[in-house]
Parts: structure tokens; C-alpha cells; sequence
């Protein structure tokens, strides 16, 4: 007979995906924000799971609620500034929630006119905030930004097997769709600032054209390489960020052989191959970091 003691293990509840666009209307001139935000909250909710005594569950379609109500109330700007609201608002208004942990995704849309936007690419503005009554942890961050290089990319002198066949290359095509998150320091470091002059959009717009930069400057000899250059100029560049982890999917170009047709092919056309595709992943921690908490979960 199995007499094992069952208890409960971690767990955690909230409104996933709850998408939001608050428009500002103030003037002839109209803003948008458009966000899909991810609530999940954590703390005495042992009875729900033992019995369903729902006494300390917040239901999640209020938590729905409580993002349209403070879109209205508070407006929306910068999603870290939204998700802090969130995140602060559960904590302290529900005595059994202990900690709240809000991702926020960004959709961005390019101005066409006063009233007329057009959606701009696939890339999205990433923020998750982790609140609790010890800390409070901001990641942000970018996913499909999607880079190119038509040269300055190298990648030879790996072993070789029995089953190796790629040819070394000097010259070819990099390419990738960055996912990257980096964790400001922390709130002390930022509390002061974060209200006024719009810091995170700021540290979010740094972030995305230090990552650029580097990918474009770097003379690469492997995605690795140009990955670890991307994250160390990001930390370089911005003193209010800590660690950055970075996902590079290699989007690779393979030069077509055009030799059954009598062509040569100088570097000039190449099959854009979907699948499969090398995953680059690595991060860049600058030394004596605060302790990260619960701030990548
Ligand atoms: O930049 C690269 N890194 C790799 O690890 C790798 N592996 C591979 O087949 N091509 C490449 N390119």
C-alpha cells in the first residue's frame, strides 16, 4: 500500500492574457496602449486546494476587472509603471496574497495621423513585475526583433565528426529574432525615478538600440559570440541593469548551389531555412548583482 504523505506543493492562480487597449483621448490627438496582461498571485490559498473554501481567493475575473478599472483610473503608459500598479494593488488590499507576479506584453502600433495607427512588425515589449512584501523585481524586455547581416560573420575551426558535412564558412549570412529580458536593479536603485521621465520607455529604447548596435558592429565568429557582445554592451551602456539573458534562434541562410544551371553563386542567393534552427541562449551578470529573488520566474 503506498502510505506516502501528500502535501500541497507551490501554486499559484490569476487571470492569464487579459487584453487591454486603453485609448487617451485628451486631445484631437489620440494615444494608444495596447497590452496583454498576465496576472498570477500567491500565498494562503492552502483551503481552496484542501476543501474549496474560497475565502482568500480573489476571483480571477475580478483581477479582469481590476485591469480595465485602472486602465480608466490611472491610464496607461509605461507597461512596467501598469504592472507595479497591479501587482502593489493585490498585495496590499488582499491579506492572504503574498506575493503577485505580473507579465505585461506590449503591442506597438505606428502613428499614421492623429487618430490612425498602423501595427508596427511582430516585435513585442515584454515586462514582468514580482511584488512581494520583501522585494520588488522588474525584468523587461523585446521578443521577435528580428536582425540581419549580409556579411561580417564567420564560423569555422569546430570539431568534426563523423556526421559533420557543414561547409566552414567565411563569409555567410546571420540572422536571428531576439528574445532578450534584462532585470533592473533593484527598487531602491530605480523608486526615485521611475515616476518621472518616463525611465522605463527610456531604459526600454536604450536596451533596444544597444542590442542593435551590437549586432551590428560585432564582426562575429559565432552567434555565441555576438550574443555575449550584445548583452555585455546593454549592461555596459545602462548602470540601472543587472542581468540580461538573451534567446537567439540562428535563422539560417544556406547559399543555393546553382551550378546545375551553369551559375555561379558569389554569395548572392541562399534558401531562408525555417526549421530546424540552432538556439543560441545565453546572459550577462554584472558582478555583485542583488540577489535575483524570484524575479526570472
Ligand atoms: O554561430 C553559430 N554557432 C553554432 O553553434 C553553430 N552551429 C552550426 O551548425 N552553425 C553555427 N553557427
Amino acid at each position: 500500500m503506498v502510505s506516502d504523505v501528500i502535501t500541497l506543493g507551490p501554486n499559484q492562480y490569476g487571470k492569464a492574457e487579459t487584453r487591454v487597449v486603453a485609448l487617451r483621448r485628451g486631445t484631437e490627438r489620440h494615444e494608444i496602449a495596447d497590452l496583454n496582461v498576465s496576472i498570477a498571485l500567491s500565498g494562503d490559498l492552502a483551503d481552496t486546494h484542501h476543501t474549496g473554501d474560497n475565502s482568500n481567493v480573489l476571483p480571477t475575473d475580478t483581477q479582469k476587472n481590476t485591469v480595465f478599472a485602472f486602465a480608466r483610473k490611472h491610464g496607461i503608459d509605461q507597461p512596467e509603471e501598469f504592472g507595479l500598479l497591479l501587482a502593489k494593488h493585490f498585495v496590499a488590499s488582499q491579506p492572504a496574497i503574498t506575493h503577485a507576479r505580473v507579465a505585461i506584453e506590449e503591442y506597438s502600433w505606428r502613428r499614421l495621423g492623429e487618430h490612425s495607427f498602423e501595427r508596427a512588425g511582430d516585435e513585442v515589449r515584454t515586462c514582468v513585475v514580482h511584488h512581494d512584501a520583501r522585494e520588488t523585481h522588474v525584468v523587461s524586455g523585446l521578443r521577435e526583433l528580428v536582425l540581419l547581416n549580409t556579411t561580417n560573420s564567420e564560423f569555422w575551426g569546430y570539431p568534426k565528426d563523423a556526421y559533420t558535412t557543414l561547409p566552414e564558412a567565411s563569409d555567410r549570412i546571420l540572422a536571428t529574432a531576439v528574445t532578450a529580458n534584462w532585470r533592473h536593479s533593484t527598487e531602491s536603485d530605480w523608486a526615485d525615478s521611475y515616476w518621472v521621465d518616463s525611465y522605463w520607455t527610456k531604459s526600454y529604447a536604450d536596451a533596444r538600440s544597444n542590442l542593435i548596435a551590437a549586432f551590428a558592429e560585432t564582426y562575429s565568429y559565432s552567434l555565441q559570440q555576438t550574443l555575449y557582445e550584445m548583452g555585455r554592451r546593454v549592461l555596459d551602456q545602462q548602470s540601472g541593469l543587472c542581468e540580461i539573458r538573451l534567446s537567439l534562434p540562428n535563422k539560417h541562410h544556406f547559399l543555393v548551389d546553382l551550378s546545375p544551371f551553369g551559375m555561379d553563386n558569389p554569395g548572392e542567393v541562399f534558401f531562408a531555412a525555417d526549421r530546424p534552427y540552432g538556439l543560441i541562449e545565453g546572459s550577462a551578470l554584472r558582478q555583485g548583482a542583488p540577489d535575483a529573488g524570484r524575479a526570472w520566474e
